[in-house]
């Protein structure tokens, strides 16, 4: 190990400056404990003086016995032409009761005298006073140096001396903000190296993504000598993110050998990641690096026959090192090893090139000729393999469907399914409305089939889309139904379907849905089917 590099997120203060991310205090207790279970250092959790809600945080914070973390508070130096211990922004750090806080001071001349108004010497006393000011009132404090590598390039000797003022005040922490985030590694690296030549104080980075560069530049940071690294989980932050914490902590412990966070706890990263997403109600991107869905999935048969053989052979770390998972994808790029990976997965004996394996690889390349997407329809999948192996025995069969739509005047319109389906030789026959063609024909099935399994009143969709394959055909083009399902909101199962016709592709992949909910229930069937014989018979009696 190459030594201790202090994580700090700050997914609640800079992560709130990002378009569409907004989070109440609740939301913010909650990431906060995720935050400490996963093992980061300090946990910025907003500015007090900005808004009541980053205040009360800063009061109910105090309940939540963090094993691991430092809740700190952000702000800024005192206000120019005012003593520190007048400023209300940092008085109001003090009253929050937080034990460590990051102020931000100018480091670029130009935004001396542009931004906030004032001398390059009024800047200077700004950034000791305040530093000072919280140093006696016992805090650790965290100096972060705004514009840092923008104004190291301007005037590097002003740059360098705001952070001399703010070791001399006793600050803990020097962190070098490249706060335009358009800096180049080669550049962080070169700039870094200088200010460890010329400080003691331990130095930091704190990087934002404008760039794309704001992982690449916080490892250059560290490897010339920055010992703190600020971000954000999933790169949340003001205009194209911060440096994305659920990047920079793997690569810094998985690939350079530094410690970040404890090794059992990195397994929490892709938890962390999408519990993030999930408060934040943003969609995870499947191709996020480490712990996004598409991470360690392959596709390529190539790739599928040699993972089977070695893992590494595709893949740059082990996926359970972050707590992700390998997949394996089935479509028409698929070869026999992708297809013996799913059957092992599906609990299916399955031997290499064997003909029922070589007629399955050549139906899925088939129907994918034609439309259907496997990689995305795993239960659709799972139903083709098990019928080409002869496993599948059909519980129901459909004899026909109907749908009728009515709109009379300015009423709403009325939309009236009928099914008839064959169960164990009986016939069942329903009509069942809904507020749309799908929900009619889902209405009707379900009313066919719960004479006979009831449990299946549990199951219900929970995603549908639908994808036009040939554009340029415009209305008549095929399309793709993705259905998704769950009976209790936590596994659920996706299907396709797909016809130049929507309401025949929704069929198709509910009626796929229904049979994968009821597969190996054959036998049942039968039995119920006797029963419900019996039962017809007595009543018509
Ligand atoms: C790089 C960063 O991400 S810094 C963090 C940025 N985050 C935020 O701004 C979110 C929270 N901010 C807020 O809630 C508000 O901006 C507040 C409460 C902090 C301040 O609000 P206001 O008093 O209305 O000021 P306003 O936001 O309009 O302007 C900021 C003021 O701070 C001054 N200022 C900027 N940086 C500093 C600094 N390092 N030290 C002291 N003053 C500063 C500016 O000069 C400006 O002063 P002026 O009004 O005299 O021109
Ligand atoms: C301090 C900070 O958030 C920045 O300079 O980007």
């Amino acid at each position: 190990m190459k030594g201790q590099v202090f994580i700090y997120d700050t997914t609640l203060r800079d992560g709130t400056q990002g378009e569409g991310v907004s989070l109440s205090v609740d939301d913010k207790l909650k990431i906060a404990k995720k935050l400490d279970q996963l093992g980061v250092h300090y946990i910025e959790g907003g500015w007090p003086g900005s808004n009541p809600k980053d205040m009360e945080f800063f009061l109910r914070a105090r309940e939540l016995n963090l094993k691991h973390a430092k809740i700190t508070a952000f702000g800024s130096t005192r206000r120019f032409g005012i003593t520190a211990d007048a400023d209300a922004n940092l008085n109001m750090i003090i009253e929050s009761g937080v034990e460590a806080v990051a102020i931000f001071g100018k480091s670029w001349d130009f935004h001396v005298t542009e931004a906030l108004g004032t001398t390059l010497e009024e800047n200077l006393n700004m950034i000791y006073e305040s530093v000072r000011f919280l140093k006696e009132k016992g805090l650790e404090v965290i100096y972060d140096a705004e514009h840092f590598f923008d104004g190291y390039k301007h005037n590097s000797e002003y740059a360098l001396a705001t952070l001399r003022r703010a070791a001399d005040a006793g600050a803990d922490w020097l962190t070098l903000c490249d706060t335009n985030g358009g800096s180049l590694p080669h550049e962080i690296s070169e700039i870094v190296t200088r200010v460890k030549e010329t400080v003691e104080t331990p130095v930091g980075i704190h990087c934002h993504n404008d760039g794309e560069l704001a992982v690449a530049n916080s490892l250059a940071a560290v490897a010339a000598g920055a010992t703190q690294v600020q971000g954000t989980i999933n790169g949340f932050g003001e205009r194209c993110g911060n440096a994305n914490l659920i990047s920079i902590i793997p690569n810094l412990q998985l690939k350079l050998g530094y410690a970040c966070v404890p090794e059992e706890q990195l397994k929490q990263l892709t938890n962390t990641s999408r519990y993030v997403y999930e408060i934040a109600n943003i969609m995870p991107p499947n191709v996020q690096p480490f712990v996004g869905q598409s991470a360690f999935a392959h596709k390529g048969g190539m790739h599928v026959s040699a993972i089977l053989k070695a893992a590494e052979t595709y893949e740059h770390i082990k996926p359970e090192a972050v707590g992700n998972t390998r997949r394996v994808l089935v479509s028409e790029l698929s070869g026999q090893s992708n297809l013996l990976f799913k059957a092992q997965e599906l609990n299916i004996d399955l031997d290499k090139n064997t003909p029922e394996g070589r007629a399955i690889i050549q139906q899925v390349k088939e129907l994918e000729h034609q439309g259907y997407q496997y990689e995305g329809a795993e239960a659709s999948f799972e139903l083709l393999v098990r019928k080409g192996l002869g496993e599948y025995e059909e519980v129901f069969t459909v004899e026909s469907f109907k749908v009728l739509m009515e709109k009379i005047g300015d009423h709403d319109a009325v939309t009236e399914a009928t099914v008839k389906i064959k169960v164990n030789g009986q016939t069942v026959h329903t009509v069942a409305e809904g507020n749309g063609p799908v929900n009619a024909l889902d209405n009707a099935l379900r009313k066919a089939i719960e004479a006979f399994f009831p449990d299946i009143k549990e199951m219900y969709l929970t995603d549908y889309k639908v994808r036009v394959l040939s554009e340029q055909d415009a209305t008549a083009s095929k399309v793709r139904v993705l259905i998704e399902s769950t009976r209790d909101g936590k596994d659920s199962w996706s299907t396709v379907g797909v016809s130049a016709n929507v309401i025949e592709a929704s069929w198709e992949a509910l009626l796929d849905s229904m049979r994968y909910a009821l597969m190996g229930r054959h036998g049942e069937a039968a039995e119920i089917a006797l029963k419900e014989t019996e039962r017809q018979g007595i009543l018509n009696h």
